[in-house]
């Protein structure tokens, strides 16, 4: 099947810069959240960092105006119903995903295939509350979205070649790169990922050293772009525990165990960047270290 139009559920980071590269892409594009408030900032978000494309000559202003004339809003799940492909991307919570979909189910198409963004969470597991676990799958996308090439797509124990490959001809025409990971805990770059995050969480608490020397020694010692701290900044100490969580009760293995001054941020809502306040302050001119 053809896929022309893409219902995005979940208005946060990664639910712009998916609406974001869909549009650029020629899709048709409905943007949903429960909040008006999160859709309002998504498209003020979409729009300065397509007009940041345009300064820097990588797409041209008729690009982006055909763009932003492809994303339409809706705090309605029915008008994301109507849509081919569904790319659901709210918050990293189960149960939340799963009535995402049950609410979805009475007015989908039934050629429309479902997909979920989750980090971690069993794409099998998802699909079985469904009603199309064979045009169900895991779509994997990295942040920041317009800019990571990787997407993950992940197929559950029920998942069809059609709907693989009908969701493989999309990443394609993004023009970013598939990775094929089997439906376990976290799949590949977060099984990976977030053991190395939460280390570095455990490095701060046990004092090995603070927030400024374990970034700088990773940045400049390894060569990430970004040091381990300020990326669970970035990507939000919520979704970095709900990952961790996920792999601590789906592997059963200690060495998963979340770290517990990453529970202690998360319960003081200092979740990152999204709240200014994580292992850096952000309210300032400059990021200012917490510890
Ligand atoms: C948690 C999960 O489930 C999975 C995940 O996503 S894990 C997280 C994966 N992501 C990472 O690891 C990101 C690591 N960090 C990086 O790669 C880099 O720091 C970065 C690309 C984010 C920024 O790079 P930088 O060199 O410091 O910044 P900068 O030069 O300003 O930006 C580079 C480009 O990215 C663009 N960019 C940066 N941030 C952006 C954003 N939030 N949205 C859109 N574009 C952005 C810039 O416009 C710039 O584009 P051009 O090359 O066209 O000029
Ligand atoms: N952050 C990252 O680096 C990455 C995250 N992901 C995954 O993407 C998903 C979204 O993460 P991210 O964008 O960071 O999270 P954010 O917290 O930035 O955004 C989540 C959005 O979903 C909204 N939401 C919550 N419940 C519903 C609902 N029932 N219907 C519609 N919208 C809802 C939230 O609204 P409100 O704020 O009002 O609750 C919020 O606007 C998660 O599954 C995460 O694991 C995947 C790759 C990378």
């Amino acid at each position: 099947m053809e896929i022309r139009s893409v219902g995005v559920v979940g208005a946060g980071q990664m639910g712009n810069g998916i609406a974001h590269v869909m549009a650029l892409a020629g899709y048709e594009v409905c943007l949903n959240d429960i909040d008006q408030g999160a859709l309002d900032k998504a498209l003020a978000l979409i729009t300065r960092n397509l007009d940041r494309q345009v300064s820097r000559e990588k797409i041209s202003a008729a690009e982006r105006d055909t763009a932003l004339a492809r994303i339409r809003t809706s705090l309605s799940l029915r008008d994301v119903a109507q849509t081919d492909l569904v790319i659901e991307a709210a918050t990293e919570r189960e149960e939340v995903k799963h009535k995402i979909f049950e609410a979805l189910l009475p007015d989908l198409k039934p050629e429309t295939i479902l997909t979920s963004n989750t980090s971690s969470i069993s794409i099998t597991r998802l699909a079985s509350r469904t009603d199309r676990p064979e045009r169900f799958m895991g779509f994997h996308f990295m942040n920041p979205v317009p800019v990571m090439q990787l997407v993950e797509l992940i197929r559950g124990i029920a998942t069809d070649k059609d709907t693989y490959e009908s969701c493989l001809s999309v990443v394609e025409r993004l023009g970013k790169t598939a990775a094929s990971a089997e439906d376990f805990p976290a799949f590949i770059v977060n099984r990976i990922l977030m053991p190395m995050i939460n280390e570095a969480v455990y490095t701060l608490y046990e004092g090995v050293g603070n927030v400024n020397s374990i970034d700088q020694s990773m940045k400049l010692g390894a060569n990430h772009p970004m040091g381990p701290l300020e990326l669970a900044d970035f990507i939000g100490l919520d979704t970095c525990l709900a990952i961790m969580n996920v792999l601590h009760e789906g592997l059963a293995d200690t060495k998963y165990r979340p770290c517990p001054l990453l529970t202690k941020y998360v319960e003081a809502g200092w979740l990152g960047r999204k709240t200014q306040r994580g292992f850096y302050d952000y309210r300032g001119e400059v990021p200012v270290p917490t510890r």
